[in-house]
């Protein structure tokens, strides 16, 4: 059965996510951006059909938003969702993610990314390549996990944080909303809201 996948945002990040939905089996990928009313109707190896704002009137079997920036990501999600589009997840065949996995809409697991049992993935994370989550962890909102980078066991992140790549962080620990984890951090203690923290051990910038 062809199933076609709307994806809003055509950059290097929508290139991913093109490609996953496909290797998830999604038998037609288009792209919506703003960049199609200037005149580009490619991105990459796919096609840009119309501005994201006209997505809602081309027939799609499910949406996607592909933007890197968590509060954009937000908007577009939303949009779709009170416009009773279809805001779908997507997982690549090369993760591994337990069947007690909690998702919600939007969210994106890239390959080689392992999350373990009893998470949760809150509306629109990315749980990106060869990032690991293990037992009883929450996501929050928007919140992005970036490549190689590791949660360990029950790690609370809240919305719209950005854990950034090959960062770690120790069973336990509560990060809050709005925090950036540098590159290479490891994190070992709680970490309050709206903080960038870098380093081993993890301190505040
Ligand atoms: C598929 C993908 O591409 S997904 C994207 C993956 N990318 C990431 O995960 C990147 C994560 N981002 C970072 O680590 C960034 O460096 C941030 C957000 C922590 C800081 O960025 P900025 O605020 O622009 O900091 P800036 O680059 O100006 O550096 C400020 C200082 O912090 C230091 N610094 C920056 N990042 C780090 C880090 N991760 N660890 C230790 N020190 C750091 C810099 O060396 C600099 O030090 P100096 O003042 O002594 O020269």
């Amino acid at each position: 059965m062809s199933r076609r996948l709307g994806i809003i945002g055509a950059g290097g990040h929508g290139k991913v996510v093109a490609d996953t939905a496909e290797r998830a089996g999604w038998s037609e990928v288009l792209f919506f951006d703003s960049r199609f009313v200037e005149g580009e109707v490619r991105h990459a190896h796919w096609p840009i059909i119309a501005a994201p704002e006209e997505s809602h009137r081309h027939d799609c079997d499910g949406y996607f938003v592909a933007i890197g920036h968590g509060p954009a990501r937000q908007l577009w999600c939303e949009w779709l969702l009170d416009r009773g589009l279809p805001l779908v997840s997507l997982v690549d065949p090369a993760a591994t993610v337990s069947q007690y996995t909690v998702f919600e809409p939007g969210v994106l697991v890239v390959a080689g990314a392992v999350v373990n049992v009893d998470c949760t993935l809150e509306r629109g994370v990315i749980v990106n390549t060869l990032a690991g989550i293990d037992h009883d962890c929450t996501v929050g909102a928007y919140s992005h996990i970036c490549p190689g980078s590791a949660l360990a066991g029950s790690v609370s992140v809240g919305e719209h944080c950005w854990v950034g790549i090959g960062s770690q962080v120790k069973q336990g620990i509560h990060i809050g909303r709005g925090v950036t984890v540098g590159a290479g951090a490891t994190v070992v203690s709680d970490v309050p809201d709206g903080l960038t923290v870098l380093g081993t051990p993890a301190r505040s910038k």
